[in-house]
């Protein structure tokens, strides 16, 4: 799709409206080019229609290279530096302290007010892995979130299709948002929560479905093209694949060498050309095409407090946990209705509108262990429990404590 050759130099930025930009997401435009090369109707630069391409590729390269900051390597001893040990990591801890050491103060915070859990699933409940197909959440994991579901309304929200992420996590009595949440359920009274509860097995994927709630239901066709053309012109790519998440498809490059990460980001941009109602956003090594609509994650929560009957922020507490940048949208949201609190799971200082952090997954399964019904589930202060519980990490990261 070389369309160099016949390109006109292009003085006037509406002559670069969709489909050549339409497909971008404005986060990943390099802030140069939309303040600075197409400022006004007085801009008399010339740009030529490849030099526009080139600038939106290397846009996507550089999203692409912050997208999974790695963590820093100690060469010495060939081992990753622990958080602790990184002064940027301890800086960041004073804009967004770690949950577990602000447990009391949530807890404090919350009484007499019901809380709603919203959990993120990948790099949340699950470690991230180099093979999506096997990002498994342990059985303690299971566990804990299972329990959490007993005294909570808890919802996963998820950049996964619905099916996918439910046959990961296998609770029957939580909630479920795939595909961003482009693809929520809610149905079947349900008196523990005095709430509508969901079934994910009881419904079929038809879009007609009473109690689906699916706003991106009309692109449902374009997905399965735009997914089978991915896979059509990524296959020669080593290691990247593609995953149709039924509203959104991710291009998966962790494992593309990083030479030919360029060349994922221009076969991802010429594909997006021919489908100016989809968007590419990117996460954590992925690029992630989705439908243009105002519906995110932020979203899907304000939607879920809804239909759940829970959405008086003066009476709830919604707590969402991811590490994604799609769950910064969630984390957007509960801070403008200035109720609940985002947690964000990260290893490394990250820009973030949510309150609190976690470090990984094991700290997630922490913090879900902790006694937030007022009756501890462990003997002993609460301090001493969590300097226990973070000594005992088992060989995949998670804690192995059982619960009683
Ligand atoms: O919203 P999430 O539940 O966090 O889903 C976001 C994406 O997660 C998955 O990709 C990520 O995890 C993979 C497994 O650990 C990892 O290999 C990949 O690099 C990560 O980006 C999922 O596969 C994507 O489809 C989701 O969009």
């Amino acid at each position: 799709m070389d369309m160099s050759s016949s390109s006109p130099v292009i003085t006037d930025p509406a002559a670069i409206s969709p489909p050549l930009l339409g497909g971008m997401s404005s986060n990943l435009m390099p802030f140069s080019v939309m303040s600075g090369g197409y400022s006004g109707p007085s801009m008399s630069v010339s740009v030529s229609r490849r030099q526009i391409e080139e600038v939106i590729v290397n846009g996507l390269l550089d999203a692409m290279k912050s997208s999974s900051p790695r963590k820093k390597h100690n060469l010495a001893f060939d081992q990753d530096n622990s958080p602790d040990d990184d002064p940027a990591y301890s800086a960041w801890m004073s804009k967004c302290p770690s949950a577990l050491n602000s447990f009391k103060q949530i807890v404090a915070n919350a009484q007499g007010r019901k809380i709603a859990v919203f959990l993120d699933y990948d790099g949340t409940l699950s470690p991230i892995v180099d093979d999506p197909d096997k990002a498994f959440m342990s059985p303690a994991m299971r566990g804990a979130v299972r329990n959490v579901a007993k005294y909570f309304p808890t919802a996963i929200v998820s950049g996964r299709s619905r099916k996918k992420v439910f046959d990961f996590v296998k609770l029957k009595e939580l909630y479920y948002a795939g595909s961003h949440g482009m693809d929520i359920v809610t149905s079947v009274a349900n008196s523990e929560h005095g709430t509508e509860k969901l079934h994910p097995l009881n419904t079929t994927d038809q879009c007609k479905e009473a109690n689906l709630f699916q706003p991106a239901c009309e692109f449902l066709p374009m997905i399965d093209e735009v997914t089978r053309t991915l896979v059509e012109v990524t296959s020669g790519i080593e290691g990247a694949t593609v995953e149709n998440n039924k509203f959104c498809v991710s291009v998966h490059y962790r494992n593309v060498a990083d030479k030919d990460w360029k060349t994922v980001a221009e076969l991802v941009k010429e594909v997006l050309e021919a489908f100016p109602r989809l968007k590419v956003t990117n996460g954590r090594m992925v690029l992630e095409v989705r439908p243009v609509i105002d519906w995110d994650k932020g979203k899907a929560v304000e939607f879920l407090l809804q239909s759940l009957g829970l959405d008086e922020p003066e009476n709830v507490i919604p707590i969402y946990i991811g590490d994604d940048r799609t769950d910064e949208d969630a984390f957007k949201v509960l801070r403008q209705r200035n109720c609940g609190y985002g947690i964000l799971v990260s290893q490394v200082p990250k820009e973030t509108e949510a309150f609190y952090s976690l470090r990984d997954p094991s700290e997630v399964r922490l913090m879900t262990l902790l006694p937030c019904d007022g009756v501890p589930q462990f003997p002993g202060e609460m301090e001493e429990t969590l300097a226990t519980m973070k000594k005992m990490k088992g060989e995949d990261g998670n804690l192995f404590l059982v619960l009683a």
